[in-house]
């Protein structure tokens, strides 16, 4: 019975990042899947676009679909504003023990909550049990054909308001078609598509960055 990978992920941060350093968190994941062994993280290309968003959004409520090992969670985390909060849903109960280590270990508890369930579940849920009014942004990286069923539970709960920005990885590849053509066509969302590559690899990849106009489609004229 060896070891998984998101254990294997947990020992390179243990051994290779500075506790309370969510950057050294970070390199380290970045160091082992880019050199040891590959993992769905946003890695650090995408992660730069996601950085800059983040940057240029200041988010104060941020959801993230599909925790896996926390990579994206806690490089999100760690540029939030000191008063922002981070919900991450993660489905998978071990990769969300080891989430739960790594976010610890990078000393980020505090602005992290993560729910262990599945998305279609807790979103109906989010409101009534953790007070969220609307999320300023949305990272979408968890399986590719709960995108655009999450995403009109969203609409549908009223957890967005306009200007939200939904921020959805692996477009190109893996790849979430259904998903690209609503949020391109729909009057309720501007989007835009970050070319790049998939983590680790030279594979075409990207991000769409769609912001939330209103329901009517009206939103910002
Ligand atoms: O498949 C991919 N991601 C699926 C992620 C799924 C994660 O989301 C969780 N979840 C959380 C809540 C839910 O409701 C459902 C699942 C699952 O338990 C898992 O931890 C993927 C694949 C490649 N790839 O190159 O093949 C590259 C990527 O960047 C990817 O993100
Ligand atoms: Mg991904």
């Amino acid at each position: 019975t060896g070891s998984t990978r998101p254990q294997r992920i947990l020992r390179a941060v243990q051994k290779n990042s500075t506790r309370g350093s969510p950057c050294s968190v970070v390199n380290a994941i970045d160091d082992y899947c880019k050199h040891k062994e590959w993992a769905m993280n946003v890695g650090d290309e995408k992660g730069i676009i996601v950085d800059d968003v983040v940057l240029e959004l200041k988010p104060i409520t941020v959801l993230e679909l599909g925790t896996y090992c926390a990579y994206s969670t806690v490089r999100i985390a760690n540029l939030l504003p000191p008063e922002a909060k981070l919900i991450t849903l993660e489905f998978n109960a071990e990769s969300a023990a080891i989430a739960r280590e790594i976010i610890t270990w990078a000393g980020l508890e505090e602005k992290i909550q993560l729910i262990i369930g599945a998305s279609g579940d807790w979103i109906p849920r989010l409101k009534e049990e953790f007070g969220i009014e609307t999320f300023d942004l949305v990272f979408l990286d968890h399986w590719k054909d709960r995108y655009l069923p999450d995403t009109k539970l969203l609409e549908k709960c009223g957890l967005l308001k306009p200007g939200a920005v939904l921020l959805a990885d692996n477009v190109i590849c893996p790849g979430t078609p259904d998903y690209l053509d609503y949020v391109r066509n729909s009057p309720r969302y501007k989007s835009k598509f970050y070319r790049s590559h998939l983590e680790y690899t030279q594979e075409e990849d990207g991000l769409e960055h769609s912001v939330f106009l209103g329901m009517a489609g009206r939103g910002a004229e």
